[in-house]
């Protein structure tokens, strides 16, 4: 496997994910990926890559904790809080934009005005300012792709997993996507980014691609 790029030695307390000869595969089944040795770090955004079936799907939740490794180790440092971006948006038809981010700060504790401020700072950083007060139902596809982005950043998790967040635009809508992704490189969350296309790809800083692992 490669990672193209990586930062120098994260700042103690920052989160930090290593794998260390990990490998899976579905009971006695092909292994998907073999002896995957990284160290996932802040003010980055990975792409994992890989053909279809390769394993990018399970590798998210694997580095999430919600699924075991066949073999080899995932140890986290300063990793308490996840948050994942599923590939097909949803979101409440007559809530607004600025709403859907500001909720999940809501709830864990942000005032009213806080909230707000916050979540409509997050929508300006992927491009969505002039719709923080659109119903979502009038977002295009690429716009609810990226508020989902903006409000899976909002509580600043300590990991961010992101699936084929271009998976279901077309090439054009997927451009402001990619745009918003490569934004979102940032202190004090990792973000990881599973996706087929290339330019998903490039519009990260860094890339693990489990079609070289095997
Ligand atoms: N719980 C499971 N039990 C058995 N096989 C599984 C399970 N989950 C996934 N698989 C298989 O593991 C392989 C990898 O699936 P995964 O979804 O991780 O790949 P992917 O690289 O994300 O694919 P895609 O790009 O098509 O989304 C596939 O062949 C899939 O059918």
């Amino acid at each position: 496997m490669r990672i193209a790029a990586q930062s120098a030695g994260a700042e103690k307390g920052d989160p930090e994910l290593v794998a260390e000869a990990l490998s899976h595969r579905f009971g006695s089944g092909p292994w998907l990926f073999e002896a995957l040795d990284f160290v996932l770090r802040t003010n980055e955004v990975y792409a994992l890559t890989g053909p279809s079936g390769s394993g990018k799907s399970t590798l998210l939740g694997i580095l999430a904790g919600w699924g075991r490794p066949a073999a080899g180790a995932v140890r986290r440092r300063n990793i308490e809080s996840v948050s994942w971006v599923f590939q097909n948006p949803h979101g409440v038809a007559g809530r607004t934009a600025v709403d859907h981010v500001a909720l999940p700060l809501l709830a864990r504790g942000a005032l009213h005005p806080e909230a707000r401020r916050r979540a409509r700072a997050g929508l300006e950083r992927v491009g969505l300012a002039h719709v923080a007060d659109a119903p979502f139902r009038d977002l295009s596809g690429g716009e609810a792709q990226r508020l989902m982005l903006a409000r899976g950043l909002a509580s600043k998790p300590d990991l961010l997993l992101v699936d084929e967040p271009t998976a279901q635009l077309d090439a054009r809508t997927s451009v402001s996507v990619n745009e918003a992704i490569a934004s979102v490189a940032t202190e004090g969350t990792i973000v990881v980014v599973a996706t087929h296309d290339a330019q998903t790809r490039d519009a990260c800083t860094a890339v693990i691609d489990l079609g070289r692992t095997r």
